[in-house]
């Protein structure tokens, strides 16, 4: 499923655009494919990383990098972790790269996501990853208790500590109530010692792979 929709995905991309690549298994695949056509079709198209992982991947599928510096992005395809039906509003940073990706994804003149039916869902419910500064942790836990969720640190799965970003910080994981997205995602932004949380809420188009084939959804 998550081949069959990366390959849809790689068919939006056009001859000289720069493109915002996103994180994950999903995104991972759509790289190689994207690779795969500037190869044979001997295209001209530049990436945009959103993580270590996608930076490394593109050097490997042999897809030129450049940066925010110098060039806007024309199309950004990313995955999800939810994606709310009605709204398109997302949870990402599973993989703890939310912020980098939304960086990428919303500077974006196109943001494609792109997601097995899995992802799908009537509201959202998945844990918000909160990207913080380490020497803020304890208070922006504290903060975020007394607005109702119930955060905890993201532990390493191969290291005896917390996980640490790609830009050296921390992940608290919060679960709790979403009832208004696009006011929670500024509220928790708004938190001093917070870099940036999973709620995407400008989203242009899902792709979803379904049993069926690729569905649209558009707001
Ligand atoms: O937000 C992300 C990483 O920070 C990913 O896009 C999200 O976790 C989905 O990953 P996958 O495609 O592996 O299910």
């Amino acid at each position: 499923m998550k081949l069959k929709v990366a390959k849809e995905a790689a068919k939006l991309i056009k001859d000289g655009m720069v493109v915002g690549l996103g994180s994950g298994s999903t995104a991972a695949m759509f790289i190689r494919e994207l690779g795969s056509r500037i190869e044979e079709e001997e295209l001209t198209v530049f990436g945009i990383p959103t993580s270590f992982e996608s930076k490394m991947l593109a050097l490997q599928y042999g897809i030129p990098l450049v940066s925010l510096d110098e060039y806007d992005v024309d199309i950004a395809i990313d995955g999800a972790d939810e994606v709310e039906k009605e709204t398109l509003f997302l949870i990402k940073g599973g993989g703890g790269c939310h912020t980098m990706e939304k960086i990428v994804d919303y500077n974006a003149k196109e943001f494609v996501v792109i997601v097995d039916e899995s992802k799908i869902k009537n509201k959202l419910s998945y844990p918000i990853p909160v990207e913080v500064l380490p020497q803020a942790y304890r208070v922006v836990m504290k903060k975020l208790k007394d607005m109702g969720g119930e955060p905890i640190i993201r532990l390493a799965e191969r290291k005896r500590g917390p996980v640490i970003t790609d830009n050296g910080n921390m992940i608290i994981d919060v679960s709790m109530e979403i009832d208004d997205a696009v006011s929670l995602e500024s509220e928790i932004n708004n938190i001093p010692g917070v870099v940036e949380n999973g709620i995407f809420t400008k989203v242009d188009k899902v792709l979803v792979a379904t049993k069926k084939g690729i569905k649209t959804l558009k707001k």
